[in-house]
């Protein structure tokens, strides 16, 4: 039994090159083992090293124990820098149609270097996202933020396992929903990282008043990019429906050192192209931003960071949406500082709060569950460029610390609005029958 299990884990990796996020895990790893070594140093270790992290590991000891060669963090993240705009030496002032956007993205950001922006016409032409500065009149980012503040003071990290490594989430967060049936059915029903989330709390009033702004803010933006960026229309498999969230999670970053690693948001509970807003209060912070390029072959590893980072920078009481391009074809972190800027109220804090729009078809309920019987989560591939934008179910019950997984696998389908095609039950009777 453990043989097939093996053998068919294997073969779901060789279909969707699953391994596409090897490099992320294993620069987590190195980063937890090596908190004082900058990202970009642990990925040239990495790949002198053949992947290895132990080979990263043992030979990054050695040197930092002899002090050669290891520069400490020294990442620009760090105070909020100012910059007019990128347009001013461009010499362009006209909103971008989307190849001349691709065109001048290509041209600015390349491998190793990183591309700093901080004017909205920028990040709109350069990013997949958007931002509004001075988001909410500004005592009511203030009181929202010391209510977070005070919220976040019971926040608590979020651990999950990385292959046999137990590691957990380098900030704290909590995550909040309207209605108390949401709330038992969160902590009953909902599976992340394969496990229950623990801190599910009830939105509070700011919050709630806050997401009133988001929802019509973020609606309005999405008009505009499908005007500007996408031909007028939707993307395929976009919801064609207004953007309605109905939860928040919030996130606090206590201090300079405090991040978050490379990742795309899970689609699991969203759906394809899904769009997020996301509320920034507190010390502003760098939001670094990659695409991700497909593999040419299975070791190609070398192309992770082919077009470079994209530091977007986030200031107190902003408002950055990332569009439906964003979460299939992107990767964003949260990087460490090295310095920062003290806000007035916050210190060296950051409150975060992503709102997010938890789509019906897309309840546990009615999703894929593995062997495990576990609701599956929905991925897709990113790095193959054999199945290059294919989505898929998969079981993830074997990321919670102690537990194994099963290998359940199963290629999702929807259509153009990005409802699912089959229904669960038709799902597993088909996954029944392979078997
Ligand atoms: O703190 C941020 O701005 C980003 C947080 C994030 O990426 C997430 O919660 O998924
Ligand atoms: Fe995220």
């Amino acid at each position: 039994m453990d043989g097939f299990v093996t053998s068919k884990k294997r073969k779901a990796k060789q279909v969707v090159g699953d391994d596409d996020e090897s490099t992320d895990v294993k620069l987590a790893i190195l980063s937890s083992l090596h908190p004082t070594i900058n990202q970009e140093t642990l990925l040239e270790f990495l790949l002198a090293h053949d992947g290895s992290v132990q080979a990263t590991s043992g030979s990054l000891k050695s040197q930092t124990a002899g002090l050669t060669g290891i520069s400490p963090r020294k990442t620009s993240s760090s105070q909020v820098h100012s910059q007019s705009s990128l347009r001013s030496w461009s010499g362009s002032t006209s909103t971008p149609t989307p190849a001349s956007t691709s065109k001048r993205a290509k041209l600015l950001s390349r491998k190793g270097a990183t591309l700093h922006l901080f004017d909205p016409e920028d990040i709109r032409a350069h990013t997949p996202c958007t931002i509004v500065h001075n988001f909410l009149p500004s005592d009511e980012a203030n009181s929202l933020l010391v209510e977070l503040l005070q919220e976040a003071q019971t926040f608590e990290k979020i651990t999950f396992k990385l292959f046999d490594n137990v590691v957990s989430s380098p900030h704290t967060s909590a995550f909040y929903v309207e209605t108390d049936q949401e709330l038992e059915q969160q902590t009953s029903e909902y599976v992340y990282n394969g496990g229950k989330l623990t801190d599910v709390r009830k939105i509070t009033p700011q919050l709630l008043k806050v997401k009133t702004r988001v929802q019509e803010a973020v609606n309005r933006e999405i008009q505009e990019r499908i005007r500007t960026h996408q031909g007028g229309k939707k993307l395929k498999h976009q919801s064609p429906h207004p953007w309605s969230p109905n939860v928040a999670f919030v996130n606090c970053y206590s201090g300079a050192d405090e991040s978050v690693g490379w990742h795309s948001d899970q689609l699991t509970y969203l759906g394809p192209r899904a769009v997020i807003g996301s509320l920034s209060l507190g010390v502003a912070r760098e939001f670094r931003v990659r695409r991700i390029v497909p593999r040419e072959t299975d070791d190609d590893d070398n192309n992770a960071d082919a077009q470079g980072q994209i530091a977007i920078h986030l200031p107190h009481n902003s408002l950055l949406v990332m569009h439906a391009e964003m979460q299939e074809e992107w990767k964003h972190s949260i990087a460490p500082a090295s310095v920062i800027d003290p806000h007035p109220i916050a210190g060296a804090r950051r409150i975060n709060v992503t709102y997010r729009d938890y789509r019906e078809p897309f309840n546990p309920r009615h999703t894929p569950r593995c062997g495990c019987g576990v609701a599956t989560v929905l991925r897709v591939v990113q790095r193959k460029k054999e199945n290059w934008g294919r989505y898929f179910w998969m079981c993830h019950a074997g990321n919670v610390p102690g537990k194994d997984g099963c290998a359940f696998f199963q290629w999702a389908e929807f259509d153009d609005d990005g409802n699912p095609t089959t229904s669960r039950s038709g799902q597993q009777q088909k996954q029944q029958a392979k078997q």
